[in-house]
């Protein structure tokens, strides 16, 4: 049996929020012929409104403590503004494609994170994820779009890292496709110093990658992005690479490959 391609796409904030460089990136997304799926963040929008707002924004490990308040500005940016606007330049370039949360199709159920050291309030852990309705759509043709929130099954959304997203709908994914997952921003890949573009480090493995937290390399939000990379990678992904949008598009162009 010929196992088809999938591709999950994820982009970052610093792709949203330039206008043209999301144009630009969504017209080649459109064309590509196997199956795909693209997930956004938004995180810099939210930041926007909710200091627009004058909501206070904190941040813990790359993740958003997320009050009521903050949950509402998410499910607006994240379900709303940017997931709509993407779908309908989608659809401009004659890639149809469908806006879901992870209570759409009740496709991505998650937990509140339980309180620890940190009350994270409405931010949800994956618990599970129901593949059926993107397998029917992508088998169609159709392009599923998905924000960063989740629902808990029992009438809450919440509010989930797009990065842990991706992953999640990569390997759920990973038993019917051979699954390619990218994760997608401003920069190359995984820099050896994060202002210098020349430093990339073009594959990282298990090992290697313990050593570069340990050195400080990976921080911040960072940090959630690399684990999402070798959780993917180590159920099931085929293939697991970050850095900026043209790794997808161009042969040349260089990015950091994620090996067991
Ligand atoms: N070693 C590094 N290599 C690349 N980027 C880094 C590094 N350390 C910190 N960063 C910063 O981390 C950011 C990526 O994390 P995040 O803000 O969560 O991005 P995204 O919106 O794509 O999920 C980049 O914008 C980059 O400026
Ligand atoms: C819980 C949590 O932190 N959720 C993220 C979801 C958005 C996101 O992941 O956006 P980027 O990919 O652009 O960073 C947040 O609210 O910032």
């Amino acid at each position: 049996m010929i196992v088809k391609t999938l591709k999950v796409v994820k982009i970052g904030g610093n792709i949203i929020d330039n206008e043209e460089e999301l144009y630009g990136f969504l017209e080649q997304f459109s064309k590509i012929n196997t199956p795909k799926i693209l997930v956004h963040g938004g995180g810099k929008e939210a930041t926007k409104l909710a200091n627009k707002m004058g909501v206070e924004v904190k941040m813990t490990n790359g993740r958003r403590i997320t009050d009521e308040t903050t949950l509402d500005i998410a499910t607006m940016v994240y379900a709303g503004k940017i997931n709509k606007q993407i779908v309908a330049k989608l659809q401009r370039n004659n890639c149809n494609a469908i806006g879901f949360s992870g209570a759409d199709g009740n496709t991505i159920v998650s937990e509140k994170r339980p309180v620890k050291d940190v009350d994270f309030g409405f931010v949800g852990d994956i618990v599970d994820v129901n593949p059926d309705v993107v397998k029917l759509l992508v088998n169609h043709n159709i392009t599923p779009v998905f924000c960063a929130l989740t629902h808990d099954k029992k009438g809450q959304l919440l509010n989930t890292n797009a990065d842990t997203i991706a992953s999640e709908l990569a390997i759920s994914l990973a038993k019917d496709f051979n699954v390619e997952l990218y994760y997608c921003f401003e920069k190359k890949g995984v820099l050896q110093d994060a202002n210098d573009d020349n430093s990339l480090i073009e594959t990282i493995n298990t090992l290697t990658y313990q050593d570069l937290i340990h050195k400080g390399v990976i921080t911040d939000g960072m940090l959630p992005k690399l684990n999402n990379c070798f959780h993917a990678i180590n159920n099931e992904v085929a293939k697991v690479c970050v850095g900026k949008t043209e790794m997808l598009f161009e042969i040349n162009s260089k990015f950091t490959n994620i090996k067991k």
